[in-house]
């Protein structure tokens, strides 16, 4: 059986500009499963970035619930929440944030150390994981603006994935790389994904939405619709994307 990991419960999101109200999410309910690659599509201004950043509790909803496992992280006090998100989310975003004044290993080191004080162990750890998103033991210690982009987003997919999150948020997270970075740093969350790697993503593009088992389509500020597929490597590419383009089309993208 499926295990939800996330769920909302009425969750709502209203932005006041200049006196007026705009309600981007309405009674939105939805539930993610573990090890799922869901996918966040939508049209532009349609709220994917809203609910994602509602969603791991990078922020609060106006009204209605959040539940990170047992934890309504709609609720808590902003130390607590902080404390939740640093134990269960890591995030990667389309703007790559490095700390420029440090090196690769150092940035990932940083993040390692605010939950596991064994130097040893959290050093061990992000030679591994830099290692095994096809950075090199030169590269550890360059500064991130002697990196490319793509090599700059798998440091941060590091970073973001040193503390085991329980989930893996990404906010198009190859909106600024050229066609085979992109392709590097998509494969690499494709095979995080097969670890076990529960990842929650937005996008507007088809390549990238390819690569999740499940599609949410967001509309009218709620999921007006979703599409279930087999992993990304289950199922022949040809087919993925017939599939997903019906399943846009159907949704008016
Ligand atoms: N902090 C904010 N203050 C005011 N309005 C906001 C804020 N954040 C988002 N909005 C508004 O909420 C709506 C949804 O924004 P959001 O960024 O979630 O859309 P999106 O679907 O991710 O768009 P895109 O695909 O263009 O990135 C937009 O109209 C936006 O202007």
């Amino acid at each position: 059986m499926d295990t939800i990991i996330l769920r909302t419960n009425k969750l709502c999101k209203s932005f006041s500009i200049g006196g007026v109200q705009q309600h981007v999410l309405k009674n939105l309910d939805l539930s993610i499963n573990k090890g799922d690659f869901t996918v966040i599509m939508g049209s532009s201004g349609s709220g994917k970035s809203t609910l994602l950043y509602a969603l791991s509790g990078m922020d609060i909803p106006t009204v209605g619930d959040v539940f990170l496992g047992e934890e309504n992280i709609a609720k808590l006090s902003n130390d607590k929440l902080a404390l939740i998100r640093r134990k269960n989310c890591g995030f990667v975003f389309q703007s790559i944030y490095l700390l420029d004044n440090m090196n690769i290993l150092d940035n990932v080191l940083t993040s390692g150390l605010l939950l596991n004080r064994n130097k040893k162990e959290v050093f061990h750890k992000a030679q591994t994981l830099l290692k095994s998103m096809g950075l090199n033991e030169q590269d550890f210690v360059k500064f991130p603006n002697q990196l490319s982009g793509g090599e700059k987003q798998r440091v941060a997919i590091v970073r973001a994935i040193i503390n085991n999150p329980k989930i893996l948020f990404a906010d198009e997270p190859t909106g600024a790389l050229n066609s085979a970075s992109s392709t590097q740093v998509l494969d690499n969350f494709t095979r995080l994904n097969e670890d076990g790697q529960s990842i929650i993503m937005v996008t507007h593009d088809i390549k990238t939405a390819l690569r999740g088992n499940r599609i949410l389509y967001v509309k009218d500020g709620t999921v007006c619709g979703e599409l279930n597929m087999k992993p990304y490597k289950l199922l022949e590419s040809s087919n993925r994307m017939q599939k997903l383009q019906q399943f846009l089309g159907e949704m008016g993208w």
